[in-house]
């Protein structure tokens, strides 16, 4: 009946859509509504559409006999009587919350599974009575069978399996910053984009306007990550990595530890904001400058009032260039008349000073005063250049000042991820620079959109639709601009957009750098911060939330900790848990929810027989499981050689071309076989994993034991371990066996 409703409206919808567009536009009121209507109605059938799988997947008894049906979006009947209860709304808290201890008015709750429309399995918890039947996680047969899928390279929704601990982070109120912290595999990841989908049908209006920002570690990551919100009915989130909100800086390099921990250190703050002042420069001696064939004079006096008063204006480096170059004209304006003879008044000083800003001599002097910067260049130059190399770094230590100098530094980069930060922070203190006719163009431009907006405004209040409707969209219809820009396109090409909500995983790889940068985006610090302090990696990385939110909230921030592993079974888990205690003794491992049965393996091979043992490791791992898909986690300088040697191993098996290699994010994702290295892993899971050589993960750097431990809590069914040589100490735990 569900369905069948479910149908009915996505037809109803479909005949209006048909309706909408046969209606002639005949004048420009006509268009906007028929195009407000229109918006409606697409998005209501990308929900109807999205919908399908597992529309209703639960149901409440209450003690009074009234039942209430929980599915992925709210469905009524004609006469208004609600047929299926979103998820998301209050009444349907108690599928997720309800314990045997507290189980409010529930009698009973019913997980359904469904496959093609048709119900595959019921489990019901009862809540009264002798047969009261509740377990330590909810709807357990529904989770299980999620847990235990084949996984497909895309993260799913979990909707219908939420767990009471989870619930509660997804439910928290918006205002403020929510810590999430939780071992690998407990949800955090899929918890927040979750909190995501129920902040934007909690606070709708809000954060249509001013919009959702996931940051992620990484590309192929947030290609894993992106069909959960769109499953969910939700598409209008903005989701990206921390390099991807400075448009137009690519990543193409990567810096040694210690140079990516002191570029992502707060002092850099310092350093950029240093070297900035350096090329606001005061000359010791006065400045000569050619006008006419002139020659005159800009004292130090004056070019240092001129600076102090474009420092003061607080405009961008940029924008205060204006500031500087008025008010050293000014004075340039007045000696060229005087030295004409001419009696000057206010008016002939302006026009002069506009001349002199025209002169290509005078520019070239402004331009060595104060020139306009890019972001690229001024950070090239605390590099690179050596002046301001050694003014900006003067706070720093002599051997961290000797670490930043690098002459070979260009503006077009190459850049690392830890120039990101810089470059949004110099992005900060310069503006953009301003391009006079562009800037006019601007300003009529608004004026047109105001007028436009007022207008609409007034036509909506007498219409009285009876659903909100955007003035401001409506006008940029109005005005015919190019398909109207969604709040996230318009979101991502505005650096300076506040947005409502901002959620950051894998958070604890930002350094404190990044994070002035990404609460940038976030003026009202609403926020959800998802990681694990036991897996940083990154140098430069968190060691506790403290530290990192402190500067910024001052203590006003929320911790909620996540303690059940759903991903890894309890064989794998004793495993990482022994690798935990070396990096530190007092981390406690996670529960896992379940065991597969399977115990985790070793094989010691010989060093020239690494690449054909791992061969024969991933052919047996293919022969046992037709569909799975297996991650081969080695070491960075490693990875290439393996994946190279793995295709020819495997040629023969007709497996050759399943076999894919680190960076390309789908391919990573969507090939039977990937070769990755444990940066590439982070956040992702697999079928089944081979760490290859886990004694060079440790080797790699200072936190290779993390390394080690992201590596090990990929698997959701199986891990196996090749090696050289004896397993590192963090491997104690696992016994020598052969491979399978
Ligand atoms: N309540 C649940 N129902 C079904 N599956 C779940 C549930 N909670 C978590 N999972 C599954 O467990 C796996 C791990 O979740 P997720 O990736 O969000 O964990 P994480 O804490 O972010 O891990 P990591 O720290 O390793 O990135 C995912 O496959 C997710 O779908």
């Amino acid at each position: 009946m569900l369905y069948e409703r479910l149908d009915r409206l996505r037809q109803r919808t479909s005949e209006r859509l048909a309706e909408l567009y046969k209606q002639p536009g005949f004048n420009h009121q006509a268009v906007w509504e028929r195009e407000a209507f229109v918006d409606r109605e697409v998005e209501r059938m990308e929900r109807l559409l999205g919908v399908d799988r597992g529309l209703c997947f639960g149901r409440l008894d209450t003690v009074d006999g009234d039942v209430a049906h929980i599915g992925r979006m709210a469905i009524a009947d004609d006469d208004y009587n609600p047929l299926l209860i979103d998820w998301r709304a209050p009444a349907a808290e108690p599928f997720y919350r309800a314990t045997a201890a507290n189980p409010g008015n529930l009698a009973r709750r019913r997980h359904i599974q469904v496959r093609h429309r048709k119900v595959t399995g019921i489990d019901d918890e009862v809540f009264t009575g002798d047969d009261a039947t509740l377990g330590a996680v909810h709807g357990e047969a529904a989770l299980l069978s999620a847990l235990t899928a084949h996984r497909t390279g895309r993260m799913s929704d979990i909707v219908a399996t939420i767990q009471a601990e989870q619930d509660r982070i997804i439910r928290a109120p918006m205002a403020g910053v929510l810590v999430v912290q939780g071992a690998p595999g407990t949800g955090k990841t899929v918890a927040a984009l979750h909190r995501a989908a129920y902040l934007l049908y909690t606070h709708r209006e809000r954060l249509e306007r001013s919009g959702v920002l996931v940051i992620g570690p990484n590309d192929t990551f947030m290609r894993y990550i992106d069909q959960v919100l769109p499953s969910l009915g939700e598409t209008g989130v903005t989701m990206t990595t921390v390099a991807g909100l400075v448009t137009g800086a690519e990543v193409s390099v990567r810096d040694l530890d210690d140079l990516a921990v002191l570029k992502g250190d707060v002092r850099m703050a310092g350093v950029v904001s240093a070297a900035l002042r350096q090329h606001q420069r005061l000359p010791r001696r006065p400045v000569p400058v050619q006008v006419d064939g002139i020659g005159f004079e800009l004292s130090t006096e004056q070019i240092r009032a001129a600076r102090t008063r474009a420092r003061r204006s607080r405009r961008p480096h940029n924008a205060a260039r204006a500031v500087f170059a008025r008010d050293l004209l000014t004075g340039l304006a007045r000696d060229y008349l005087e030295r004409s003879g001419q009696v000057a008044d206010e008016e002939d000083i302006a026009e002069t000073r506009a001349e002199l800003m025209d002169d290509a001599g005078v520019r070239a002097v402004l331009d060595d005063l104060w020139p306009q910067l890019t972001p690229e260049q001024l950070v090239a130059a605390v590099f690179a250049n050596p002046k301001v190399h050694r003014a900006a770094t003067r706070a720093l230590e002599p051997a961290e000042r000797e670490r930043l100098a690098d002459p070979s530094r260009l503006p077009k980069g190459p850049w690392s991820a830890a120039d990101i930060p810089l470059l949004d922070e110099a992005m900060e203190l310069l503006g953009e620079i301003p391009d006079e006719e562009a800037l006019a163009a601007a300003r009529r431009e608004e004026r047109e959109r105001e007028a436009e907006e007022r207008f609409a405004r007034e036509l909506l209040s007498e219409l009285d639709l009876g659903f909100p409707v955007d003035a401001g969209q409506v006008a940029d219809r109005y005005r015919g601009a190019p398909a109207r820009a969604t709040v996230r396109e318009r979101a991502g090409a505005d650096r300076a957009w506040a947005y409502g909500h901002v959620i950051v995983d894998e958070a604890q790889e930002l350094s404190p750098m990044a994070w002035r940068m990404v609460l940038r985006r976030v003026p009202s610090k609403s926020m959800t911060v998802v990681g694990d302090i036991a897996q940083t990696s990154a140098a430069g990385g968190a060691r506790s939330w403290d530290a990192v939110l402190e500067p910024h909230v001052d203590g006003r921030w929320r911790l909620e900790t996540l303690t059940v592993n759903y991903r890894t079974p309890a064989e794998i888990m004793a495993i990482a848990a022994g690798v935990l205690s070396t990096i530190d003794p007092s981390l406690q491992p996670p529960e896992s929810v379940r065991s597969s049965g399977e115990q985790p393996w070793s094989r010691r091979v010989d060093g020239g027989q690494l690449a054909a043992e791992t061969a024969r490791a991933v052919r047996a791992e293919l022969s046992r499981d037709a569909e799975g898909r297996l991650a081969v986690i080695a070491p960075d300088e490693r990875a290439a050689e393996i994946a190279r040697e793995l295709r020819t191993h495997l040629s023969d098996d007709g497996a050759r071309g399943s076999v894919a290699f680190g960076g390309d994010g789908a391919a990573a994702l969507d090939a039977r076989i990937a070769v990755l290295t444990v940066d590439q892993v982070k956040g992702l899971e697999f079928d089944a994993v081979i760490v290859v050589e886990p004694a060079g993960i440790v080797a790699a750097s200072a936190r290779g034991a993390t390394d080690l431990y992201v590596a090990v809590t990929r698997p959701t069914q199986r891990l196996g371990v090749v090696h050289t040589g004896e397993l590192p100490i963090e491997l104690g735990a696992l016994a020598e066996t052969h491979a399978p």
